[in-house]
């Protein structure tokens, strides 16, 4: 025990020195230091020096009584917790309420019994310092429980009232007049919904003697709804029972429970149900769908070229588009005319998966047309130009569908054939919606083992280029080559580009093969620029996600650097589609690719948007006249029209132009006829392999 511990000082009041030595005589002891005062003034002018742990106060003193004296005392700033003893020879009741009255711990009587006064002032000091730790864990308690906002309570079975905490009134919003309460004002603080979970396991406690643990809604008095945690325990003494519980105020943790669950299961941008909440849906819908004899409809929503949009205007409009987006597909998912189509609208829902792939599950459905009506109000919605900030923006989207039970009953199938209707529908040109069928999943996974093929046959060196003749037919000669990718595959033999060329462009195969093509297609046109005879253009076809890669004139820049080509000889064969992705972009882009002095041909000019303002303002060399038109143009007057047309326009441009997929001398004597110079086609030549067109130059 430290020294402070056991040391105590004590202050003597008393007019007469007799007592005062009397009481210090009996006093003495190392333990005590003890100081005197002979008058109430002196005594509060002691007290605030020594800060004394007991006063023992004489009552009749001339001047300040002890009465005042122990009044201002108590006042001080130390006063409450120094243990004052009136002394004193006046022991009426009145005397003595009065030394209560003004803050007296004790009372002792005159004559003073002096074997006993040494005692009984240590019991009063060892009493109080008890006294005063008490005091202090219990304020450091319930410092504690308001930090916890944790309230407590207590009941004895016997008694009508509830003894509650200070904390747990402030926890109610209650001022706190008494410390009791009866039950059934507790009963109504508490939510009108909840009651009857927290009357039942109070009854249990009651009657069957048993805590319970339990959570409710509390309404405070300021009208806010709190929830309580309320943990409790019987305890039984001396044949009598209480229940005594714990209250902890549990609001914000169910908040962020509440809020973390909202994150796990909803998609911040769109608020809509992300995958696992759909996923979660989508059995639901199936497990009610199979006892209620129903059909269920899955559609799989994506945005066609979304990531143009992030890329273009940043990601920052990319989200308000996808926010939209969402809004929309509610909309037209959110049934008002339901009578219209038949279904019940509260049981369809939308749920965002992933970037800018969205589904629909349509409930209740007896009739696929109610799949294809939303299908399509879904694609007109989305059609609708996208107003923002400071653009306006259109976007499609393209839709799968898979049914339950026709296609699978099984969420994850279902889900994986809405994908492949929706990949079908996107290789049928985007915006527009496809369903499911069994032919489109062989087709699928020929698709997906063609692409893992591809990925090895780049690898394996599998993948060659045919070199197709360029003619010049007025001077009768070559006056170059296209480049055309095949693949010698290791089973299915020689493919040509159509067998595998989308599926390269939907996986991004395409970049690295285009880069490839385009690098031996530079070294090929060098090797053969090289052989003294006379130099080749070479062209090369270029996708539209290669052209939109963002490395594209990089690629272009090595291929030229590592061949060692003059890039005059280097002619880029690029779609309409292609190039009017991004209009801005695509002029930069051109502009940058026609710096490093190469060409740009349109290839199958005429067949997509044929826009003259792009032939205008791109620095295109040359327009190559799609074979559609060449077929039929001995025979069909349209086409021959047509054909003529763009002669004329490239002509009149200042433009190269090539007609392409000619096949009979009477297709290259009307083009002759017509003004066109170059020609390219079976009737001069196949594209061939290398071995062969190196016979042909030698
Ligand atoms: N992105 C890339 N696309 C490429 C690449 N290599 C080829 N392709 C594209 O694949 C499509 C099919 O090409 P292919 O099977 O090679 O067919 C070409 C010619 O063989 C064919 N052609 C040429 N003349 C005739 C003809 O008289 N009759 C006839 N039936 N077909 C003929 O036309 C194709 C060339 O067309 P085009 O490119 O429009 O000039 C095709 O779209 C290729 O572009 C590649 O490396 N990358």
């Amino acid at each position: 025990m430290s020294k402070s511990d056991m040391s105590y000082t004590v202050l003597i009041v008393d007019d007469d020195p007799g007592i005062r030595l009397l009481m210090k005589y009996a006093l003495q002891d190392e333990d005590l230091t003890i100081f005197e005062a002979d008058s109430g003034d002196k005594a509060l002018q002691v007290f605030q020096e020594v800060s004394p742990d007991i006063v023992l106060l004489d009552v009749s003193m001339p001047g300040m009584t002890g009465f005042e004296c122990c009044k201002q005392l108590r006042r001080s700033a130390m006063g409450a917790q120094c243990a004052i003893v009136m002394v004193t020879a006046l022991d009426k009741p009145q005397d003595i309420e009065t030394a209560f009255e003004v803050g007296a711990t004790d009372f002792m009587t005159k004559p003073l019994k002096w074997p006993l006064f040494n005692h009984r002032v240590r019991y009063i000091l060892k009493a109080n310092k008890t006294l005063l730790a008490l005091s202090r864990n219990q304020s450091k308690l319930s410092k504690a429980q308001s930090i916890a906002r944790l309230g407590y309570w207590e009941w004895d079975f016997k008694s009508p009232f509830i003894e509650c905490s200070t904390e747990l009134f402030s926890m109610l919003g209650i001022k706190k007049i008494d410390e009791a309460v009866m039950y059934r004002s507790v009963l109504r603080c508490i939510h009108p919904e909840d009651r009857r979970i927290f009357s039942a396991a109070f009854r249990q406690a009651l009657h069957e003697n048993q805590s319970y643990d339990i959570e409710y809604r509390v309404i405070r008095a300021d009208g806010e709804v709190i929830i309580f945690h309320d943990r409790t325990d019987i305890i039984e003494e001396y044949g009598h029972k209480r229940i005594i519980g714990t209250l902890h105020d549990i609001t914000s943790q169910k908040n962020t429970e509440r809020e973390i669950s909202y994150y796990a299961y909803y998609d911040t941008l769109t608020k809509l149900p992300n995958r696992r909440l759909f996923l979660d849906q989508f059995e639901g819908a199936l497990s009610t769908a199979k006892r209620r004899n129903e059909k269920v409809s899955l559609l799989f929503i994506d945005l066609d070229h979304f990531k143009n949009i992030n890329d273009s205007y940043g990601h920052h409009v990319g989200d308000q588009v996808l926010t939209q987006t969402a809004s929309r597909i509610k909309s037209s998912v959110r049934i008002s005319d339901v009578l219209t189509i038949g279904l019940d609208g509260s049981e369809n829902k939308v749920a965002r998966l992933a970037g800018d792939e969205f589904t629909v599950l349509l409930c209740e459905v007896n009739d696929v047309d109610n799949a294809v009506t939303i299908a399509q109000r879904v694609l007109d919605s989305l059609s609708q130009p996208f107003i923002l900030d400071s653009h306006t923006i259109y976007i499609t989207a393209t839709i799968g569908i898979a049914l339950y039970p026709d296609d699978s009953d099984n969420v994850q199938e279902l889900l994986q054939n809405a994908d492949v209707a929706m990949y079908h529908a996107k290789e049928n040109g985007r915006n527009n919606y496809q369903f499911f069928s069994e032919e489109l999943n062989v087709y699928h996974k020929n698709r997906l083992s063609i692409e893992n093929d591809l990925r090895s046959a780049i690898l394996n060196d599998e993948l060659v280029i045919y070199y197709q003749p360029q003619f010049n037919a007025e001077l009768n000669e070559i006056i170059g080559f296209e480049a055309l990718l095949r693949w010698e595959h290791p089973i299915k033999g020689l493919l040509s580009p159509d067998q595998f060329i989308n599926i390269a462009e939907a996986s991004g195969l395409i970049v690295p093969i285009g880069a490839w093509v385009l690098e031996q297609a530079c070294k090929q046109a060098y090797e053969w620029s090289q052989r003294g005879t006379k130099p080749y253009r070479m062209a090369v076809n270029l996708s539209a996600l290669q052209f939109n890669h963002k490395n594209l004139s990089e690629q272009v820049l090595h291929a030229l650097e590592v061949s060692g080509l003059n890039p005059s000889l280097l002619e880029l064969e690029i779609t309409e589609s292609a190039i009017i992705q991004n209009i801005n972009e695509t002029l930069a882009l051109l502009v940058s690719l026609k710096g490093l002095g190469i060409n740009l041909a349109i290839d199958d000019f005429g067949t997509g948007y044929s826009s003259l303002s792009y032939l205008k303002n791109f620095p295109i060399d040359t327009l190559k006249v799609d074979k559609s038109f060449i077929d039929e143009i001995v025979t069909n007057k349209k086409d021959a029209a047509i054909a003529q047309t763009i002669l004329q326009l490239a002509d009149n441009l200042g433009l190269l132009s090539v007609a392409e997929g000619v096949e009979t001398k009477e297709q290259v004597a009307g083009l002759t006829e017509m003004g066109c110079t170059q020609f390219q086609g079976f009737y001069f030549s196949k594209p061939l392999p290398v071995e062969l067109v190196d016979m042909l130059i030698d």
